[in-house]
């Protein structure tokens, strides 16, 4: 579903602050894989799922989703494909629109643009419908703006806009990094069970070693914009933040470090 191959990103190319944030990169997924992705400061995750979303382009390599290749393509034209929830709450929804409207340009992607034929008591009830899934009680507030909701209110909103169209690839971006722990464990929860309806081929970045070992059939660990780690099925099961942090050390010769990470 997703072949990435030997992709490079270099950073300010040429000049003193030169910086290769993927090197040779390659990972292939298949259709409903659900990989975690951690990594210490400065490995290279959030540089990978921009590559992937395309909103950088790659020095070197390609990158294919399903059998398209898309290395070339710019962000807007890989968006009818990619569902993106990102760390920041106030993205991936509109503040000053209410949350049906929301539902509705997503529901609407790729149909007809904008808003401009109302939405209908068939839509309402089919948003009502999708947002009951959440268990927030949104369903009784569509026409509440998205501003007035909390955090993982408005993630959670997010998140099912993200999947409601079936993406062939959903790229969560530390989704859960911004909320308290409570909220963080309700919408990977929303997370698994979307991606399990779905199924979904999805990445996740996250700076929590024990979600990346909860969540998901295979976590990979990042070092200087290259795989160190690549652990699967029955053996990522069995993974433990310590043996984690022990196996990272093994494979790159350093300690692990990334202070959010050492922190959750
Ligand atoms: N827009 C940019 N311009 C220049 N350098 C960048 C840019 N984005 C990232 N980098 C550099 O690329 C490298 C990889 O960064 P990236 O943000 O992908 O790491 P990360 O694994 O997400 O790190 P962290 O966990 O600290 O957020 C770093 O050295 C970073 O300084």
């Amino acid at each position: 579903m997703l072949t990435i191959k030997g992709i490079t990103k270099i950073f300010n190319e040429g000049t003193v602050n030169e910086n290769i944030a993927l090197s040779n990169f390659s990972l292939t997924l298949e259709e409903g894989d659900f990989v975690t992705v951690i990594g210490g400061n400065g490995a290279g995750k959030s540089t990978l799922l921009n590559c992937v979303a395309g909103v950088y382009g790659v020095n070197q390599g390609s990158i294919l989703i399903g059998e398209k290749d898309v290395t070339k393509l710019p962000e807007y034209k890989r968006a009818d494909v990619i569902g993106r929830v990102f760390q920041d709450p106030m993205k991936g929804t509109a503040a000053d629109m209410g949350i049906e409207e929301n539902l509705a340009l997503a529901y609407r992607r790729g149909k007809i643009r904008g808003l401009g034929w109302g939405i209908s008591n068939k839509e309402r009830q089919i948003y009502k419908n999708y947002l009951s899934h959440l268990d927030l009680g949104l369903e009784d507030r569509l026409s509440d703006k998205v501003g007035l909701l909390s955090g993982g209110q408005r993630q959670a909103l997010t998140l099912l806009m993200a999947t409601l169209k079936k993406p062939r690839l959903l790229l969560l971006d530390e989704h859960t990094a911004a909320l308290d722990p409570k909220t963080a464990e309700k919408v990977l929860k929303l997370s698994d069970q979307f991606v399990k309806e779905g199924n979904l081929t999805t990445m996740m970045v996250t700076h929590n070693m024990r979600h990346a070992i909860e969540h998901g059939n295979r976590l990979i660990m990042m070092h200087e914009g290259k795989v160190i780690l690549d652990i699967k099925g029955k053996e990522k099961k069995d993974l433990t933040v310590e043996n984690l942090l022990k196996r990272f050390g093994q494979a790159s010769g350093e300690e692990f470090a990334n202070d959010r990470a050492l922190l959750s």
